[in-house]
């Protein structure tokens, strides 16, 4: 397979960031972070196999291959990183974190879950969402599901600036090998194994994951920090990117801070 596409900015000294976008994305859905952290953190924001410049996989890819592709790039080009993963891309994170927790400083899952194969029902309906794709086209696709992804209250140039990079960004083959992914995944047991310093995020108005998903995350990940962010709905980091950007530069910092253990 060829190297996926990674937009890269910021220091080479670090912190290095590593991005995860989620199963409607690309890289540039970390648009305001890039802006944000561009001059102090290191970012480093794939588009997944199968997504805006990233060529299709050859054959569709199970978590453990995503997981090991995105350890693959810590290992070339920064040796190790903190990981922020939005929704799909939080849940290739804790797979990361469960498999190499030795590449991660920290792990951040935002809207994220312990993946759709939790329950018959969401592992049918994420399946049943590569078969609408097929059938709608990424326009009609996009259009129907970004009003979904964001709060009741967020303004139509938002929504439609969310469904224009959503239409870009998704093919058939990298979303439905997404797709499968989440389906097959249900990490509620392996919480109790991650190791990694965890903060967890979520909109008050996401009503795709939401509290409910992440509650079981920071429930179930030992010492997890558990953030609500008032007015966001799922894109936390696209409509509420301030209150986002404080909370991930803060933790990434703190757990900066946590390392070298030197005992005296
Ligand atoms: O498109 C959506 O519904 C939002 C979403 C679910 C999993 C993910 O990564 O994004």
């Amino acid at each position: 397979m060829t190297d996926p596409h990674v937009s890269e900015a910021g220091p080479g000294t670090g912190p290095n960031l590593v991005l995860l976008h989620g199963i409607g994305g690309s890289a540039d859905t970390f648009a305001s972070q890039f802006a944000e952290w561009g001059d102090r953190l290191r970012l480093l924001a794939w588009d997944a196999p199968g997504y805006a410049r990233s060529a299709d996989p050859e054959w569709p890819l199970s978590l453990d291959d995503y997981a090991d592709l995105v350890a693959a790039l810590i290992r070339e080009r920064c040796g190790a990183a903190h990981v922020l993963g939005m929704s799909w891309g939080g849940v290739i994170a804790t797979r990361l974190a469960l498999r190499h927790p030795e590449l991660l400083r920290s792990l951040i899952l935002g809207a994220a879950s312990v993946g759709s194969g939790a329950t018959a029902a969401g592992a049918a309906a994420m399946r049943a969402r590569a078969t609408e794709l097929d059938s709608a086209g990424a326009t009609a696709f996009a259009a129907a599901r970004a009003p979904k992804l964001l709060s009741p209250q967020a303004d139509p140039s938002t929504v439609a600036a969310v469904a224009a990079a959503m239409a870009g960004a998704i093919r058939p083959a990298g979303y439905r090998s997404a797709a499968e992914s989440m389906a097959a995944t249900d990490h509620t047991a392996d919480l109790p194994r991650i190791e990694v310093p965890t903060l967890v995020l979520c909109g008050d108005r996401d009503t795709v994951t939401g509290p409910p998903a992440a509650q079981v995350l920071a429930g179930g990940i030992p010492g997890a920090v558990f953030v609500t962010l008032r007015g966001a709905g799922h894109l936390a980091n696209q409509e509420r990117p301030e209150a986002f950007g404080a909370w991930v530069e803060s933790f990434v910092h703190i757990t900066e801070r946590l390392r070298p253990r030197v005992t005296a």
